[in-house]
């Protein structure tokens, strides 16, 4: 029996991690789920799984599950040193990242001190701290399972040759594969006029409202880039980026003898998942098996860097090096939440984070204190310079 702990239990990440083990309970035991403020899901997954731990990081929803939960054997606890702490228990043996945003980037970096095996959703995290992250791994000893959909089709590609942080000696080059998002086509003179409602509404895959702007303006292609870049130990021109609208080939390695090997299936985060937690073992999964004929057509087209420009600001953040993929990423985590909330348009995100990873110092990472503290930074001079440009408009 394999004790999993569940971080972001309440997303959508949660949600297909869960289903994923509600089909294997013979396999996995819960042993603690995280939430942050969905007090009702929480305490709903809380008495059917009855892990060991329950941790909430939002105060205010911690006192409201503690009463709620007063009967119930799991102990309900709060704050995210509890994360650091429970991931790095010695009971548990796979820790699933479902955390959205550098808000889960300390209890990644706790899980890889601690040498376990992690199965990671989380990819801001990686974006930010991916010199730490990698050298920690290489320390401890921890497998990296990558659960994003690309990464996870890579990670099946190279089989055994997977090791984190090292590039295979016999792959030429990655290719990344992109749905395009609800505006591939779009012209830019309209991206002015999107609203939040259009923008989260992804073509194909259903995720939270981060991850689908992140989608819609490429930039979580950009992350994903960044990702590539530490999982793989690959640079910048070896990763490639191409559109294939039916995101059925989820990615490819291209090998040196001319090979391509590519994963394909329904999008669906329960086959990448299952992956994840079968550990190279593949879980029986009653889920959506593909049918090609279908389908009909597979399409590529190349991705336009010039009109979804935060894919140019990822690849720029990777040859700038040191802090500045931590600086995009907090910039981009302001500027989606500006745009959900209405403060912004759609057209502004890709511009506000130009500014931010223009106007700060890049210096070398040395610690997760040093990222802790510049992302803070970051965040506030974001919010600082929406709110100069939006009192001037008006
Ligand atoms: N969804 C998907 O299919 C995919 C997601 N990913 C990545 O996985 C991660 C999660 O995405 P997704 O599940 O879509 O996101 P969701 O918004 O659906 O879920 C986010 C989870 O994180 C919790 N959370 C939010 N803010 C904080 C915080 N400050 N501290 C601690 N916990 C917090 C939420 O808790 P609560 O709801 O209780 O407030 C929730 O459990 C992201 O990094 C995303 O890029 C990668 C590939 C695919
Ligand atoms: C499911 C997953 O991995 C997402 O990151 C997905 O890739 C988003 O789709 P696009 O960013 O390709 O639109
Ligand atoms: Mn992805």
């Amino acid at each position: 029996m394999k004790q999993v702990s569940v971080l972001g239990a309440t997303g959508s990440i949660g949600d297909s991690t869960l289903a994923v083990i509600r089909k294997h309970l013979d396999q996995f035991k819960i042993h603690s789920l995280s939430a942050h403020t969905n007090v009702k899901k929480i305490v709903k997954l809380t008495l059917e799984f009855l892990p060991e731990y329950v941790v909430i990081t939002d105060e205010v929803a911690y006192v409201s599950v503690k009463s709620e939960l007063e009967n119930c054997q799991t102990k309900v606890v709060y704050g995210t040193a509890c994360l650091d702490q429970l991931v790095s228990e010695s009971v548990v043996d796979l820790v699933v990242a479902g955390i959205v945003g550098n808000a889960g980037m300390p209890s990644v970096l706790a899980a890889v001190a601690a040498g376990k095996t992690l199965l990671l959703a989380n990819k801001e995290a990686i974006v930010s701290a991916g010199h730490l992250v990698m050298s920690l791994a290489a320390k401890s000893g921890a497998k990296i399972i990558p659960l994003d959909s690309e990464h996870n089709a890579i990670y099946q590609c190279l089989g055994q040759q997977y090791q984190v942080g090292v590039r295979p000696a016999d792959v030429n080059s990655i290719t990344l594969t992109a749905s395009g998002g609800p505006f591939w086509q779009k012209p830019e003179n309209e991206f002015l006029h999107i609203t939040p409602e259009q923008a989260v509404a992804h073509p194909k895959w259903d995720m939270g409202a981060k991850i689908s702007v992140d989608s819609a303006t490429l930039m979580n292609k950009g992350l994903e880039i960044i990702e590539a870049h530490w999982l793989f130990n690959m640079p910048n021109n070896d990763i490639n980026v191409l559109v294939h609208p039916q995101s059925i080939i989820h990615s490819m390695v291209n090998f040196i003898d001319g090979s391509v090997l590519a994963q394909m299936g329904n999008p669906d985060m329960q086959i990448p998942i299952s992956y994840g937690l079968g550990v190279d073992k593949r879980l029986k999964n009653d889920a959506n098996f593909l049918n090609l004929l279908e389908i009909g057509s597979l399409t590529f087209v190349a991705a336009d860097c010039q009109k979804f420009k935060c894919l140019q600001l990822a690849r720029d953040a990777i040859s700038l090096g040191g802090i500045a993929p931590a600086i995009l990423n907090a910039a981009n985590e302001v500027t989606v939440d500006a745009f959900l909330n209405r403060r912004i348009g759609f057209n502004q995100i890709a511009e506000y984070n130009d500014r931010m990873l223009n106007q700060i110092d890049i210096e070398a990472v040395e610690s997760m204190e040093q990222l802790l503290q510049l992302d803070q930074q970051v965040r506030t001079q974001t919010n600082t310079l929406i709110k100069q440009k939006t009192n001037h408009q008006s």
